[in-house]
């Protein structure tokens, strides 16, 4: 499945968008997206963001509500945290800019780095593209080590690979402490 309809391994600067080009004829490409809000009504914020996500994304399967205990910055409410993939026929940095957009359009406010936040959007993978220029880097660099990511990740794609590594999302999870992460009742 994944496989099938990963049409392209040109990396982002290879399809930029030309004018008068029309979207749903450029090659789709299969992303994996981690999200997370710890303020306000978590469960309506991560909606919220999915609901803004399917207009550029058509999303394939989206993980449980985790109940998370905070990483990097501790003094701060626990989050909400889900993952979800689907198929997308926007580059990496077309992407990550519409992702900024919607945090912002949902609220977000500059905080500290690791700091609470209304939403958070983060992409994890894009097809096995390995990148790092300006402000984006895929896969996301704190992939491995965050159990918050992993948990929800390996509940709907166990054998996705991290390209890096070539090691699958259940593999990485075996590294780490899975402690402070509950699955809840809650449904998006
Ligand atoms: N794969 C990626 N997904 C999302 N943002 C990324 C990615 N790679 C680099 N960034 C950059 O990271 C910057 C900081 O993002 P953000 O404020 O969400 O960080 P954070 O959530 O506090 O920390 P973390 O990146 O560890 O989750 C963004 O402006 C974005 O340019
Ligand atoms: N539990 C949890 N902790 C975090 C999270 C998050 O989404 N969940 N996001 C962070 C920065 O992106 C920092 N710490």
């Amino acid at each position: 499945m994944f496989e099938a309809r990963s049409l392209s391994s040109m990396g982002p600067d290879n399809y930029a968008a030309r004018e008068g080009e029309v979207l749903s004829e450029r090659p789709e490409h299969c992303v994996y997206l981690a999200l997370g809000s710890n303020l306000g009504d978590r469960q309506a914020q991560l909606k919220a963001a999915l609901g803004e996500l399917r207009q550029v994304i058509d999303i394939q399967k989206v993980s449980s509500v985790y109940e998370t205990e905070p990483v990097g910055y501790l003094d701060q409410p626990p989050f909400f945290n889900i993952v979800c993939w689907g198929y997308t026929h926007m580059t990496a940095p077309e992407l990550l800019k519409r992702a900024k957009d919607i945090e912002r359009q949902l609220g977000r406010q500059p905080t500290v780095r690791n700091g609470p936040r209304l939403v958070d959007i983060d992409i994890l993978l894009y097809d096995t593209l390995v990148y790092a220029k300006d402000n984006l880097i895929v896969p996301h660099p704190r992939m491995g080590e965050r159990a918050f990511v992993l948990i929800p990740l390996a509940e709907i794609a166990p054998d996705v690979q991290e390209p890096r590594s070539g090691h699958t999302a259940r593999e990485l999870l075996q590294n780490i402490s899975q402690r402070g992460v509950t699955r809840t009742s809650v449904l998006l």
